[in-house]
């Protein structure tokens, strides 16, 4: 996840509505990684995944197995068949829409401000008692506990995969803290210097991601290059993010992404994320821990866990690596350590 600070200095969608031919200085991204992105016609696509065929059927096992090693070795994959109404899912689209083509002062009415993370500007919006008064509430309502039912499930069937005890991981998620973030990309005249989101991997169990406007943007890195995601119709993107990667022990991985944005057309999507509950313990789950495997990554409290996760500058997949183990000593910890001391 990348959380920032709102914009001081106005909404980079009305900055975009300005004629503009060249980037303001402040949105050019000098240091940029040098990347190679394969272009949508000759990249792999990222794998599908039906969620009927998991559920139900013959080939239950066989799907099973494939999640398995989808998460293992690209930890992102479409879902379709996921059981969320179609007319649903429509309806927040276009409510959502709705929403960025409102005024300026309308949208100002959600506003954050300093402290809140929620409301409209560049940060997220928590689900439990989100101000979506802009939408239609129900609809809004409707679809944050269907997507949080279907977390619930594919979390459970990645419990039987992994061969860990399902209860560990539904006590982890049950009740667990949900996040919404809703993103805007307006069109930008120089997209190749500017970065929409800058490369991460989220700090959550799982994130569903919409493509609300059905304009592509997301890439994945893979093998060290980045591999654009298609936008398909009536599916999810679904990412394995950090704490799953840890609760795993590191048999699932966390997938490194970015947004990157588009010189004609605006973009949204529309992060879910899923994490365990406030007082939870992140660490390798202990039914997979036994005298041959033993733990890759520290045990950390969920509270600490963010607060670390907000003071540390975001890059790739760098504050993972701090809760690895390494010569028997975390280096999260070795940072707190410091931190103290100063
Ligand atoms: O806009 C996207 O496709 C990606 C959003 C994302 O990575 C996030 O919200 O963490
Ligand atoms: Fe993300």
């Amino acid at each position: 996840m990348a959380y920032s600070k709102p914009l001081s200095h106005g909404s980079v969608q009305e900055l975009a509505k300005e004629p503009m031919f060249v980037v303001p200085q402040r949105f050019v991204q000098e240091n940029q990684e040098p990347s190679i992105t394969l272009d949508a016609t000759s990249s792999p696509a990222i794998p599908v995944v039906d969620m009927q065929h998991l559920t139900m059927g013959e080939a239950k096992d066989t799907e099973l197995e494939r999640l398995h090693s989808i998460c293992k070795e690209w930890g992102i994959f479409q879902l379709v068949n996921h059981g969320v109404s179609s007319s649903l899912v429509e309806k927040v689209k276009y409510q959502i829409e709705q929403f960025y083509k409102l005024p300026l002062e309308k949208k100002m009415r959600y506003k954050l401000r300093p402290g809140d993370v929620e409301g409209y500007g560049q940060t997220i919006v928590h689900s439990a008692d989100q101000k979506v008064d802009w939408a239609d509430r129900e609809a809004m309502e409707s679809y944050t506990s269907e997507v949080q039912k279907l977390a619930m499930a594919l979390l459970g069937l990645m419990a039987q995969a992994l061969k860990m005890d399902k209860g560990e991981m539904e006590e982890m998620f049950e009740d667990g803290m949900q996040s919404i973030r809703m993103t805007y990309y307006p069109p930008c005249p120089q997209p190749e210097q500017v970065v929409g989101l800058r490369p991460h991997s989220d700090a959550t169990g799982i994130t569903i991601l919409l493509q609300v406007n059905g304009v592509e943007g997301l890439q994945v890195k893979r093998n060290g290059v980045w591999i654009p995601v298609k936008f398909l119709p009536d599916a999810f993107v679904v990412n394995v993010g950090d704490i799953l990667e840890i609760l795993s022990n590191g048999i699932y991985s966390s997938v490194e992404h970015r947004a990157t944005v588009n010189s004609t057309k605006e973009r949204i999507s529309t992060s879910m994320f899923f994490n365990p509950k406030f007082h939870a313990e992140i660490g390798p789950a202990t039914s997979l821990i036994n005298g041959k495997n033993q733990p890759l990554f520290e045990r950390i409290g969920v509270e600490k866990y963010v607060q670390e996760y907000f003071s540390s500058k975001l890059s790739g997949k760098s504050f993972l690596d701090l809760m690895r183990i390494e010569n028997g000593e975390a280096a999260i910890l070795n940072c707190q350590k410091l931190r103290l001391r100063k």
